[in-house]
């Protein structure tokens, strides 16, 4: 399949999902999620499994990025981890696969290129994103023939965790954008339309946004937090 031929570039991409501990955990609402999205004018949807997938393609029309979050043990990789979720993905019918591309070693003890080798034999009209997080993690992954190298992971490997993707001006994605062909996605705590308008200004081939716009928990506690440090007038005027 040819990346371009998506429609991806320069739109937003709306994650859409909810793990088992929240409240939207559901195919049925992920489904409605993805309408909402594509209503909003959304190029494409990220999902965790192959179940809201399957939902999701019912819905919509668009491209969607497939991932399955599945723990092995209390290991550190947990997105699309081993083959078994990617045979998972594969008959969901996603346009492209998302997986851990991390230098960290997997659950199976499959390397990272061996596991592509193995995908593009298997599934060659597949694409692959891989989520990094680091610039060095996404300079190997383009190296192993990625078709997308993602900014999902920065902030959420042991070696990040000090780190958010935007801080210093989106720092790592210039860095990115600079030093990989691959093209680019902006992705993990993108919270504002400035803040994804500013990834598309860097060089960013498209922008995935969550939590902002399908996780009404986070939105809720962002509106609380900022109301919290309000004083109330009555008082203020003291
Ligand atoms: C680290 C991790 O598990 N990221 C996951 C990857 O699929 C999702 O939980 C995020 O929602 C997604 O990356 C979009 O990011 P945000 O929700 O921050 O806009």
């Amino acid at each position: 399949m040819d990346l371009d031929s998506l429609g991806l570039q320069q739109g937003l991409i709306v994650s859409c999902q909810a793990l088992e501990h929240e409240p939207l955990h559901s195919s049925f609402i992920m489904g409605k999620m993805a309408v909402a999205a594509q209503e909003g004018g959304a190029v494409g949807i990220r999902a965790n499994t192959a179940q809201d997938i399957k939902e999701i393609k019912q819905q919509v029309s668009l491209p969607v990025i497939g991932i399955v979050k599945r723990n092995y043990g209390d290991h550190p990789v947990f997105i699309t981890p081993t083959i078994t979720e990617i045979h998972e993905l594969a008959e969901s019918g996603c346009e492209i696969i998302a997986l851990d591309a991390t230098t960290r070693p997997r659950p199976d003890g499959v390397t990272l290129a061996d596991l592509v080798k193995q995908i593009r034999l298997l599934y060659p009209e597949l694409l692959l994103m891989a989520d990094v997080s680091t610039v060095e993690e996404g300079v190997v992954a383009e190296q192993l023939g990625f078709d997308l190298v993602s900014a999902t992971l920065v902030g959420y490997t042991e070696y990040t965790a000090h780190q958010k993707v935007y801080e210093n001006d989106f720092e790592i994605l210039k860095e990115m954008v600079r030093q990989i062909k691959t093209p680019i996605v902006a992705e993990g705590n993108i919270m504002t339309p400035e803040m994804a308008a500013r990834c598309l200004e860097l060089g960013v081939y498209s922008v995935v946004v969550g939590g902002a716009i399908t996780r009404p928990q986070q939105i809720t506690a962002r509106f609380m937090d900022k109301m919290k440090q309000v004083r109330p007038a009555s008082i203020a005027t003291e």
